[in-house]
């Protein structure tokens, strides 16, 4: 920079610094200054003064400019602290809210119109007035929610119920038993039930009943209320002894129920915790609709059921490659066990049995011996007690064995697969009790005999069965025990002590699968590892169809397998919930006394 400009710069600078000394007023702002030497600059830039454009850059660029800003701003605030207006502003926000909620209330009793005006009672009141109660509703489009029956032996009609959450409820006026004597200034004496209905039916706005009042009042208890997990679809519509269909509750299998009363021991009323509503709705009590279950399952021809049997297979294939897999874990090999292909196909053979387990099997949920209602409390695990088992179910080739091995191979030391049984002889690179645990025939039928198996079939002559102490000893060890299972022997690990998770792997759409497994090899019953064919597509579809049918009510969990690092994904959350979040499980489970 050329001597002139600091000369310049200077005579700028002790300008304003005149100024301010002079009129004792405000001090120059920096900005003022920055922009007086800028123009200073510009001038001497006109004049070709050499190197200041570097200088004229520099204090022309932006953040100077906003730098300068910041610290004038700072700088004005320091010397002129704004005082507060008061030391708790959110008390005045809090006030503003007791006052708004004072004038909401005021503007609801303001607007509320009491109308319909209830009819007067009437003047003709019988003499024995103190043993009757006038009881006046209005129907507001809604049903009454109470029904009424003939009593047997004095001939009667009396309130049957009154539907929890329903009109008659909500008025506290009406309770079970009470005796009607007019409806709507109707005499009911010698009408049939069904002619009092009408009446009710045809009535608009007020209804009022007269009523001998029941003289023993069974109080309905909140404590009473249970939980329960449907074992049965159930639609009103479709049961003719229900005391009104309009009144019904219809559900699922697998749906949670919570049941509000069961004082009469046909009909429960209830609601779907899955849609919650005000009102409850009846459905058959568990006597009532496992009768009802007879009564269809004995009106039904059903072919003879397979699955009391054993999933024995004769298997007269040529021997497979046996599918081992190592896991790397650092330094670490682990071997990942229970993915043998032998102890595998011998179960996929029974695959047609398994869904032929139909509605007689004592397995099954229609079966005789399996209530339609089972109670269920919510239940989440311990940080310190034992995993639940994972159970994965699904069609063959759906990919049950692919995930549950990413799974594993995720975090080996936390996921396991229990070590399966098998009688046939180790092989020169296998070790007793990691690949398997090779037992005599005898021992293993003696295991079989004495239910030790959760699962176990036979394979070219030798038998192969996955134990419950396994299973048992994987959760003895802290971790989580994953295994695949054939849906219907998933009732012999519903125990206290297994609790186990079960999800269901399921299939995407036809077209999905076929762009999916386009690479992707399947090992059938005659072919090894051939690529997946269409009809394997469609029979996979179908039996998963069949499964969620038969068992839906059983899973947990459904994971659709469409992308396998998305599925492996959703795998991952569903086992991390199923250890550390609450779920509906059987009461029986949590019961103290009684261990399975
Ligand atoms: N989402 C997916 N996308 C593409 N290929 C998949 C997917 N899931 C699984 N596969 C592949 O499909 C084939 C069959 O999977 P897998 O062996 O896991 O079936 P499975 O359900 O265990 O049936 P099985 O018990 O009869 O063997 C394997 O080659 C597997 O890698």
């Amino acid at each position: 920079v050329s001597a002139s400009a600091p000369q310049a710069l200077t005579a700028s600078a002790s300008k304003a610094a005149l100024s301010t000394s002079q009129n004792h007023q405000e001090p120059w702002c920096l900005s003022q200054l920055l922009s007086m030497v800028i123009d200073e600059l510009s001038f001497s830039l006109d004049n070709n003064v050499s190197g200041l454009d570097i200088l004229h850059g520099l204090l022309n660029a932006q953040w100077l400019q906003s730098l300068v800003k910041v610290y004038e701003c700072l700088h004005k605030f320091s010397k002129t602290r704004p005082a507060p207006t008061m030391s708790q502003a959110s008390v005045l926000c809090r006030e503003v809210r007791q006052k708004l909620a004072l004038l909401s209330a005021h503007d609801s009793v303001a607007q509320k119109d009491y109308n319909p005006v209830l009819a007067p009672l009437p003047d003709n009141l019988p003499e024995d007035e103190e043993a009757m109660r006038i009881v006046c509703l209005v129907k507001n489009n809604q049903p009454l929610g109470a029904t009424i029956k003939r009593q047997e032996t004095a001939g009667s009609i009396v309130i049957a119920r009154v539907i929890h959450g329903g009109l008659a409820d909500r008025s506290g006026l009406l309770f079970p038993g009470d005796q009607l004597v007019e409806v709507n200034g109707t005499p009911v004496d010698g009408l049939e039930p069904e002619q009092v209905i009408q009446i009710l039916v045809r009535s608009q706005g007020t209804i009022m009943f007269k009523l001998i009042p029941v003289s023993y009042r069974q109080i309905s208890c909140s404590q009473n209320v249970i939980y329960v997990r449907a074992m049965a679809d159930y639609r009103p519509g479709e049961d003719t002894s229900i005391p009104c269909v309009a009144a019904g509750l219809a559900f699922k299998r697998g749906d949670i129920l919570q049941i509000v009363d069961r004082n009469d021991i046909h009909w429960w009323q209830a609601k779907n915790v899955s849609s919650p509503s005000i009102c409850a709705g009846l459905i058959p009590s568990n006597t009532l609709l496992k009768r009802k279950q007879k009564e269809f399952w004995w009106s039904q021809s059903f072919p003879p059921h397979n699955c009391m049997k054993s999933t024995h297979c004769e298997y007269q294939q040529e021997d497979m490659a046996i599918d081992e897999k190592c896991v790397e874990t650092g330094k670490v090999t682990t071997f990942v066990a229970g993915f043998r292909k032998s102890a595998r196909l011998c179960r996929r053979n029974s695959k047609s049995n398994q869904l032929l387990c139909n509605a007689r099997s004592p397995d099954n949920c229609y079966s005789n011996s399996v209530w339609p209602y089972e109670e269920v409390v919510r239940y989440q695990r311990q940080a310190n007690a034992k995993h639940r088992l994972v159970i994965l179910v699904g069609p063959s080739g759906v990919g049950v064995n692919e995930l549950r091995r990413r799974l594993i191979e995720i975090n080996p030391h936390h996921f396991q697969s229990p070590v399966p049984h098998t009688t046939r002889p180790p092989k020169s690179h296998e070790e007793d009790g990691r690949e398997y645990h090779f037992v005599s025939r005898e021992s293993f039928e003696a295991m079989a005999l004495s239910q030790r198996f959760l699962e176990y079939g036979e394979y070219k002559n030798h038998l192969y069965g996955t134990s419950t102490e396994t299973v048992r000893s994987v959760l003895d060890a802290g971790k989580v025990c994953v295994i695949d299972l054939e849906p219907h022997r998933i009732y012999l690990t519903r125990t206290k002590e297994l609790k186990p998770y079960i999800v269901f792997i399921k299939p995407p759409s036809i077209s999905r699968l076929q762009q999916t497994r386009k690479y992707s090899r399947i090992i059938t019953e005659y072919y090894v590892n051939r690529s997946f064919k269409d009809e394997d597509l469609e029979e996979m579809e179908d039996t998963a169809k069949k499964m969620e049918d038969h068992f839906g009510h059983l899973f947990d969990r459904v994971i659709v397998n469409d992308d396998l690092h998305l599925a492996c994904g959703h795998l991952l959350s569903a086992v991390r919930q199923a250890q550390e979040e609450p779920h509906w499980v059987p009461e029986a489970w949590l019961c103290p006394d009684m261990d399975s």
